[in-house]
């Protein structure tokens, strides 16, 4: 599990750290760790690093100060350094008498009409390029200078502490930004890096310490690893049988739409063992395609369970609102879906069948979203834990990044990464996945984080097939630590996401155990 901070926070941090540490000292941490992390990249991308080039494009503050700091160490190991100055007179001064000092070049970007030619060649010629544009005081979309330049990169980018044009607090793009390979920061993450584009344009993001850490308070959200779903995934032990493990009850599709309650349950039986309950007007449908669930007709007559997944193909009209109140009475945790968000959204007479003390999440798109909130988010970790305090709720909001937020202010956050799993009847098989991990107990919050986890890495294991390779994907230019955007897939529905989700499981329980030994 992986703490995130606003940049406000770490810059609070950092003025704590500054009374134990002089700033240049800290500086100079920072730019050891993107050093390495250029030199990593020279070997994986050029074959080497002495005698390879390196563009350093440089701004007016000390995110520009990093990247000098880092190209004075790299002629130290034989690299060629040229740094591209977009603010030459408020350059950085101590990094670039350094830069100088070890032999490096630098060169005034801005000519009597845009970029110099000079300017332009050299960001073509690096073998790598580091983007020192702006880190942490960034403001609004790049400046045209900044801009201009970031089109003519065309070598990977290591990003020092964050890619430019990335908006620090939200990861939203305005106009231009850089995207890089690699992304070097610096004592905790930032929004940025896992939030929005900011999340895609930040590629592999490597955090080095500064020994900012113990200045840091609670972060302000949290992103799970692989490993955290693989620890709270349940298994079943020799003392389980098919109750102790969490029965849960699905109500979801109809006679005329069988598929929405096909997926859910299937959803649900692929995510633990135990039980599986359906009630509603698909039972024959879902009989069928799971012989394993046991399938009534309505929600009275299902039996106990310990948790309810509701929603997807129920309906808006009378009879979706009497099975989504049927299933609020019973006072067990619920997941609700698609139509059961929208009839919350629009009847507030429904809220006084549930039980406040009992989990209720709700997983919304968007469009979803602004039904319950009057408008679609906008600050997605703002809107979702505003909405979940609102409601007294569990929020999930569905997108490429997607925040869960509980009611009492805590967030987790899924940076996917790709985008596999937008194809219709994919939230269905989450609702179902939730569902179960509900009802055999997992904590809702965790559940929440660890179901989107596992079925956003479902989904890419369906389109590229990588569960074929060890669990590895299959990446372009054979970087095995390559992020998904990389890799190669073709597009899938919800069935190939659902027949996915064991190896997915597979693959975050073998991370848990390998992070244990
Ligand atoms: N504190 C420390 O010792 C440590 C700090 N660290 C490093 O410092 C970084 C923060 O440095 P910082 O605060 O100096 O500001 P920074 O992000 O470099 O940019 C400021 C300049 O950019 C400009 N600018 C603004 N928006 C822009 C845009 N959209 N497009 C283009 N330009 C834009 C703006 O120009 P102005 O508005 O003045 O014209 C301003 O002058 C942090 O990210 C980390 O890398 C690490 O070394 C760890 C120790
Ligand atoms: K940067």
């Amino acid at each position: 599990m992986r703490g995130v901070w606003t940049p406000d926070r770490i810059r609070a941090a950092e003025e704590r750290l500054f009374e134990a540490v002089a700033e240049p000292v800290v500086m100079r941490r920072a730019a050891n760790g993107v050093a390495l992390h250029v030199r990593r990249l020279l070997g994986e991308r050029a074959g080497g690093v002495a005698g390879r080039h390196v563009t350093l494009l440089v701004g007016a503050g000390n995110n520009g100060g990093d990247a000098l700091w880092a190209g004075a160490l790299l002629r130290g190991r034989g690299v060629g350094v040229t740094a591209v100055l977009l603010a030459p007179d408020r350059t950085h001064g101590e990094g670039l008498r350094a830069l100088r000092a070890a032999g490096g070049r630098a060169l005034a970007a801005e000519g009597s009409s845009g970029l110099t030619s000079e300017a332009v060649g050299a960001l073509r010629r690096g073998d790598v390029v580091v983007d020192g544009v702006v880190g942490l005081s960034a403001r609004g979309g790049l400046r045209p200078l900044a801009a201009e330049a970031v089109g003519h990169v065309g070598a990977p980018v290591v990003a020092v502490d964050l890619p430019s044009g990335v908006d620090p607090a939200t990861g939203l793009v305005e106009g231009p930004a850089v995207s890089a390979e690699v992304t070097v920061t610096f004592g905790g993450l930032k929004p940025c890096h896992v939030l929005e584009e900011g999340a895609a344009r930040s590629g592999r993001v490597r955090l080095v310490d500064i020994g900012l850490i113990p200045y840091l308070d609670e972060p302000d959200f949290t992103v799970l690893d692989p490993e955290d779903a693989g620890a709270a995934w349940p298994v079943p032990s020799p003392e389980d049988d098919k109750y102790s493990q969490g029965v849960l009850g699905v109500a979801a599709g109809s006679a005329s739409f069988p598929g929405a309650a096909m997926l859910t349950a299937g959803g649900a039986v692929r995510t633990a063992s135990g039980m599986v309950r359906y009630a509603g007007p698909a039972a024959d449908a879902v009989r069928e395609s799971w012989p394993e669930i046991v399938a009534t007709g309505s929600v009275g007559d299902t039996g106990r369970v310990q948790a309810w997944a509701v929603g997807p193909g129920i309906g808006t009209g009378s009879n979706g609102r009497e099975v989504l109140a049927r299933v609020l009475e019973e006072a067990r945790p619920v997941v609700a879906d698609a139509d059961a968000i929208t009839l919350l959204a629009r009847d507030a007479a429904l809220w006084d069948a549930r039980d406040p003390e009992t989990p209720l999440v709700l997983t919304p798109h968007d469009g979803e979203f602004a039904r319950l909130a009057g408008e679609r988010p906008e600050d997605r970790v703002a809107a979702a834990r505003e909405t979940a305090r609102r409601y007294g709720v569990l929020l999930l909001l569905k997108g490429n990044s997607t925040v869960v937020a509980a009611p009492d202010g805590r967030v987790l956050v899924h940076p996917s990464g790709h985008a596999w799993p937008a194809t219709a009847g994919s939230g269905d098989v989450l609702t179902g996945m939730l569902g179960k991990l509900l009802a055999a107990g997992v904590e809702p919050l965790r559940a929440c984080g660890c179901a989107v986890l596992v079925h956003a890495r479902a989904a890419e294991i369906a389109a590229t097939g990588s569960a074929e390779h060890g669990g590895r994907a299959p990446r372009v230019g054979g970087d095995e630590e390559g992020r998904a955007e990389r890799t190669v897939g073709a597009p899938i529905g919800a069935s190939a996401l659902l027949a996915a989700v064991p190896a997915a499981i597979r693959e975050v329980r073998a991370a848990a155990t390998a992070s244990v030994r």
